[in-house]
Protein backbone atom coordinates (compact mmCIF):
# COMPACT_ATOMS: atom_id res chain seq x y z
CA UNK A 1 0.00 0.00 0.00
CA UNK A 2 1.36 3.08 -0.96
CA UNK A 3 1.01 6.54 1.17
CA UNK A 4 -1.34 8.87 0.05
CA UNK A 5 -0.43 11.98 -1.83
CA UNK A 6 -0.49 14.28 0.87
CA UNK A 7 -3.37 17.04 1.10
CA UNK A 8 -1.46 19.36 2.91
CA UNK A 9 1.95 21.19 3.77
CA UNK A 10 2.08 19.14 6.34
CA UNK A 11 5.94 17.56 6.09
CA UNK A 12 6.31 14.67 4.06
CA UNK A 13 9.16 13.40 6.22
CA UNK A 14 10.46 14.90 9.08
CA UNK A 15 13.84 13.62 10.94
CA UNK A 16 13.72 14.83 14.56
CA UNK A 17 17.03 14.73 17.06
CA UNK A 18 18.62 11.57 15.30
CA UNK A 19 21.74 10.24 17.02
CA UNK A 20 24.20 7.44 15.83
CA UNK A 21 27.20 6.54 16.99
CA UNK A 22 29.67 4.27 16.11
CA UNK A 23 31.82 3.28 19.53
CA UNK A 24 33.17 6.45 19.93
CA UNK A 25 32.84 8.30 16.90
CA UNK A 26 29.56 10.20 17.01
CA UNK A 27 28.63 9.82 13.08
CA UNK A 28 24.80 11.74 13.31
CA UNK A 29 24.67 14.15 16.75
CA UNK A 30 20.75 15.36 16.47
CA UNK A 31 20.34 16.47 13.44
CA UNK A 32 16.22 17.57 12.82
CA UNK A 33 15.19 18.36 9.46
CA UNK A 34 11.91 18.47 7.61
CA UNK A 35 10.96 17.30 3.68
CA UNK A 36 7.92 19.10 2.06
CA UNK A 37 5.34 17.43 -0.48
CA UNK A 38 6.99 17.62 -3.85
CA UNK A 39 10.35 18.66 -2.58
CA UNK A 40 13.44 17.45 -4.00
CA UNK A 41 15.74 17.94 -0.97
CA UNK A 42 19.69 17.80 -1.11
CA UNK A 43 22.13 16.74 1.67
CA UNK A 44 25.58 17.30 1.16
CA UNK A 45 29.08 18.09 3.23
CA UNK A 46 32.51 16.65 3.34
CA UNK A 47 33.69 12.91 3.72
CA UNK A 48 32.81 11.12 6.66
CA UNK A 49 30.06 13.90 7.92
CA UNK A 50 27.41 11.40 8.19
CA UNK A 51 25.24 12.04 5.27
CA UNK A 52 25.26 7.95 4.42
CA UNK A 53 24.01 7.04 8.48
CA UNK A 54 21.52 9.90 8.36
CA UNK A 55 20.17 7.97 5.25
CA UNK A 56 20.61 4.68 6.18
CA UNK A 57 18.92 5.29 9.58
CA UNK A 58 16.07 6.88 7.49
CA UNK A 59 15.65 3.76 5.11
CA UNK A 60 15.40 1.90 8.56
CA UNK A 61 18.80 0.25 7.18
CA UNK A 62 20.70 0.88 10.51
CA UNK A 63 18.60 1.46 13.91
CA UNK A 64 19.82 5.41 15.24
CA UNK A 65 20.39 5.73 18.75
CA UNK A 66 17.77 8.87 19.62
CA UNK A 67 15.70 10.80 17.68
CA UNK A 68 12.28 9.86 15.95
CA UNK A 69 11.89 9.82 12.11
CA UNK A 70 8.11 10.16 10.22
CA UNK A 71 6.74 10.10 7.52
CA UNK A 72 3.44 11.70 6.75
CA UNK A 73 2.77 11.85 10.57
CA UNK A 74 3.54 8.53 10.95
CA UNK A 75 6.10 6.94 13.12
CA UNK A 76 8.71 5.09 11.12
CA UNK A 77 11.85 4.60 13.26
CA UNK A 78 13.29 1.53 12.99
CA UNK A 79 11.09 -0.07 10.75
CA UNK A 80 12.61 -2.25 7.99
CA UNK A 81 13.84 -1.40 4.40
CA UNK A 82 10.73 -3.77 3.63
CA UNK A 83 7.83 -2.10 5.41
CA UNK A 84 9.28 1.39 4.45
CA UNK A 85 9.40 0.05 0.84
CA UNK A 86 5.41 -1.02 1.26
CA UNK A 87 4.57 2.51 2.89
CA UNK A 88 5.79 4.40 -0.02
CA UNK A 89 9.81 4.52 0.41
CA UNK A 90 11.56 3.62 -2.28
CA UNK A 91 15.58 4.00 -2.68
CA UNK A 92 18.98 4.23 -5.24
CA UNK A 93 22.11 2.99 -4.19
CA UNK A 94 25.58 3.96 -5.24
CA UNK A 95 26.42 0.76 -6.26
CA UNK A 96 23.96 -0.59 -9.53
CA UNK A 97 21.46 -2.84 -8.59
CA UNK A 98 20.46 -3.63 -12.35
CA UNK A 99 19.73 -7.63 -13.24
CA UNK A 100 22.86 -8.07 -15.64
CA UNK A 101 21.08 -11.10 -17.72
CA UNK A 102 17.37 -9.47 -17.99
CA UNK A 103 16.30 -7.00 -20.28
CA UNK A 104 15.65 -3.46 -19.43
CA UNK A 105 12.03 -3.57 -19.53
CA UNK A 106 12.13 -6.96 -17.41
CA UNK A 107 14.40 -4.82 -14.79
CA UNK A 108 11.67 -2.56 -14.72
CA UNK A 109 9.00 -4.66 -14.33
CA UNK A 110 10.45 -6.53 -11.18
CA UNK A 111 11.47 -3.59 -9.62
CA UNK A 112 7.88 -3.32 -9.72
CA UNK A 113 6.88 -6.33 -7.94
CA UNK A 114 9.67 -6.18 -5.21
CA UNK A 115 5.76 -4.84 -3.29
CA UNK A 116 4.91 -8.72 -3.67
CA UNK A 117 6.73 -11.98 -2.76
CA UNK A 118 10.08 -13.40 -2.91
CA UNK A 119 12.92 -12.38 -5.27
CA UNK A 120 11.82 -15.73 -6.91
CA UNK A 121 8.50 -15.13 -7.18
CA UNK A 122 9.23 -11.57 -8.53
CA UNK A 123 11.29 -13.15 -11.13
CA UNK A 124 8.55 -15.61 -12.32
CA UNK A 125 6.08 -13.94 -11.83
CA UNK A 126 3.98 -13.41 -15.24
CA UNK A 127 4.07 -10.51 -16.83
CA UNK A 128 1.84 -8.05 -15.93
CA UNK A 129 0.10 -5.56 -18.24
CA UNK A 130 -0.41 -2.71 -16.13
CA UNK A 131 3.24 -2.77 -15.30
CA UNK A 132 4.69 -3.27 -18.75
CA UNK A 133 2.58 0.01 -19.40
CA UNK A 134 4.53 1.84 -16.47
CA UNK A 135 7.89 0.48 -17.53
CA UNK A 136 7.38 1.65 -21.25
CA UNK A 137 6.32 4.93 -20.02
CA UNK A 138 9.71 5.38 -18.07
CA UNK A 139 11.87 4.07 -20.85
CA UNK A 140 10.29 7.09 -22.96
CA UNK A 141 10.73 9.51 -20.02
CA UNK A 142 14.42 7.98 -19.90
CA UNK A 143 15.20 8.02 -23.47
CA UNK A 144 16.40 4.05 -23.04
CA UNK A 145 13.61 2.99 -25.83
CA UNK A 146 16.37 2.10 -28.23
CA UNK A 147 18.08 -0.19 -25.53
CA UNK A 148 14.27 -1.83 -24.03
CA UNK A 149 14.82 -5.07 -24.81
CA UNK A 150 18.73 -5.39 -25.06
CA UNK A 151 20.24 -7.30 -21.26
CA UNK A 152 21.06 -4.84 -19.30
CA UNK A 153 24.88 -6.19 -18.59
CA UNK A 154 25.35 -5.19 -22.07
CA UNK A 155 24.63 -1.20 -22.20
CA UNK A 156 27.32 1.60 -21.17
CA UNK A 157 27.67 2.21 -17.21
CA UNK A 158 25.38 5.43 -18.12
CA UNK A 159 22.55 3.86 -19.44
CA UNK A 160 22.89 1.42 -17.03
CA UNK A 161 22.89 3.81 -14.11
CA UNK A 162 19.61 5.61 -16.14
CA UNK A 163 17.96 2.16 -15.80
CA UNK A 164 18.98 1.65 -12.17
CA UNK A 165 17.23 5.08 -11.28
CA UNK A 166 13.82 4.59 -13.00
CA UNK A 167 13.51 1.07 -11.17
CA UNK A 168 13.40 3.18 -8.13
CA UNK A 169 10.48 4.98 -9.64
CA UNK A 170 8.48 2.41 -11.05
CA UNK A 171 6.00 2.33 -8.04
CA UNK A 172 5.50 5.58 -7.89
CA UNK A 173 6.87 6.30 -4.45
CA UNK A 174 6.15 8.86 -2.45
CA UNK A 175 9.48 9.40 -1.13
CA UNK A 176 12.75 8.29 -2.74
CA UNK A 177 16.20 8.53 -1.52
CA UNK A 178 18.70 8.52 -4.17
CA UNK A 179 22.34 7.96 -2.80
CA UNK A 180 25.32 9.63 -5.28
CA UNK A 181 23.11 9.60 -8.76
CA UNK A 182 25.85 10.70 -10.38
CA UNK A 183 28.61 8.72 -9.13
CA UNK A 184 30.54 7.50 -11.86
CA UNK A 185 28.75 8.91 -14.25
CA UNK A 186 30.10 10.42 -17.25
CA UNK A 187 29.91 14.02 -16.83
CA UNK A 188 28.26 14.80 -20.11
CA UNK A 189 24.99 12.75 -18.74
CA UNK A 190 24.85 15.14 -15.43
CA UNK A 191 22.45 17.45 -16.90
CA UNK A 192 20.36 14.88 -18.49
CA UNK A 193 20.00 12.84 -15.32
CA UNK A 194 19.06 16.32 -13.26
CA UNK A 195 16.61 17.08 -16.25
CA UNK A 196 14.85 13.60 -15.96
CA UNK A 197 14.67 13.91 -11.90
CA UNK A 198 13.01 17.17 -12.21
CA UNK A 199 10.48 15.50 -15.01
CA UNK A 200 9.77 12.99 -12.78
CA UNK A 201 9.45 15.09 -9.66
CA UNK A 202 7.23 16.84 -12.07
CA UNK A 203 5.15 13.82 -13.11
CA UNK A 204 4.87 11.83 -10.19
CA UNK A 205 4.75 14.36 -7.71
CA UNK A 206 6.50 12.79 -5.05
CA UNK A 207 9.79 13.69 -2.89
CA UNK A 208 13.02 12.97 -3.06
CA UNK A 209 16.05 13.04 -0.74
CA UNK A 210 19.34 13.08 -2.70
CA UNK A 211 22.90 12.98 -1.29
CA UNK A 212 25.40 13.78 -4.33
CA UNK A 213 28.61 15.18 -4.10
CA UNK A 214 28.69 17.11 -6.77
CA UNK A 215 27.77 20.25 -6.26
CA UNK A 216 26.52 21.58 -9.82
CA UNK A 217 24.22 18.75 -10.25
CA UNK A 218 22.76 19.51 -6.26
CA UNK A 219 22.64 23.43 -6.47
CA UNK A 220 20.60 22.94 -10.38
CA UNK A 221 18.55 20.31 -8.99
CA UNK A 222 17.40 20.72 -5.30
CA UNK A 223 14.63 22.87 -3.91
CA UNK A 224 16.61 22.96 -0.64
CA UNK A 225 19.60 21.73 0.48
CA UNK A 226 21.20 20.28 3.65
CA UNK A 227 24.63 21.16 4.55
CA UNK A 228 25.97 18.26 6.85
CA UNK A 229 29.65 18.72 8.86
CA UNK A 230 30.96 16.90 11.90
CA UNK A 231 27.41 14.84 12.10
CA UNK A 232 25.77 18.27 12.92
CA UNK A 233 23.77 20.59 10.57
CA UNK A 234 25.28 23.75 9.77
CA UNK A 235 22.57 25.08 7.49
CA UNK A 236 19.63 24.64 5.20
CA UNK A 237 18.13 26.82 2.60
CA UNK A 238 17.86 26.94 -1.29
CA UNK A 239 20.77 26.80 -3.12
CA UNK A 240 21.64 30.61 -3.87
CA UNK A 241 20.95 30.83 0.51
CA UNK A 242 23.77 27.73 0.91
CA UNK A 243 25.74 29.80 -1.76
CA UNK A 244 25.80 33.32 -0.18
CA UNK A 245 25.96 31.15 3.68
CA UNK A 246 29.47 32.80 4.89
CA UNK A 247 30.17 29.38 7.35
CA UNK A 248 29.13 26.77 4.83
CA UNK A 249 31.39 28.77 1.83
CA UNK A 250 34.55 28.61 4.85
CA UNK A 251 33.81 25.18 5.98
CA UNK A 252 33.22 23.14 2.94
CA UNK A 253 32.49 24.99 -0.59
CA UNK A 254 35.69 27.46 -0.27
CA UNK A 255 38.08 24.81 0.61
N1 LIG B 1 29.89 0.96 10.21
C1 LIG B 1 30.68 1.90 10.74
N2 LIG B 1 31.52 1.60 11.74
C2 LIG B 1 32.31 2.53 12.30
N3 LIG B 1 32.35 3.83 11.90
C3 LIG B 1 31.54 4.18 10.90
C4 LIG B 1 30.66 3.25 10.25
N4 LIG B 1 29.96 3.90 9.28
C5 LIG B 1 30.39 5.18 9.32
N5 LIG B 1 31.32 5.35 10.28
C6 LIG B 1 31.98 6.62 10.62
O1 LIG B 1 30.97 7.58 10.88
C7 LIG B 1 31.31 8.84 10.34
C8 LIG B 1 30.25 9.28 9.32
O2 LIG B 1 30.31 8.40 8.19
P1 LIG B 1 29.27 8.47 6.98
O3 LIG B 1 29.64 7.35 6.05
O4 LIG B 1 27.90 8.51 7.51
O5 LIG B 1 29.67 9.88 6.33
P2 LIG B 1 29.39 10.41 4.85
O6 LIG B 1 29.14 11.86 4.99
O7 LIG B 1 28.34 9.59 4.19
O8 LIG B 1 30.77 10.17 4.11
P3 LIG B 1 31.06 9.97 2.53
O9 LIG B 1 30.72 11.25 1.87
O10 LIG B 1 32.52 9.67 2.49
O11 LIG B 1 30.22 8.81 2.05
C9 LIG B 1 32.71 8.69 9.72
O12 LIG B 1 33.65 9.08 10.70
C10 LIG B 1 32.81 7.20 9.48
O13 LIG B 1 34.15 6.76 9.53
Amino acid sequence: MSVAKPQTDAPLLRVSGLKKAYGAIQAVGGVSFEVRPGEIFGVIGPNGSGKTTLFNSVLGQITPDEGRIELQGRDITGLSPRALNHLGVGRTFQTLQVFGKMTVRDNLIVAAQEHHGTLLSRLFAPADSGLSDKADALIDLFRIRHVADKKAGELSYGQQKLVDIAMAFMSEPALVLLDEPCAGVNPSLVGGISTLLKDLNRRQGGSFVVIEHNMDFVMDLCHRILVMVEGQVMAVGTPDEIRANKQVLDAYLGS
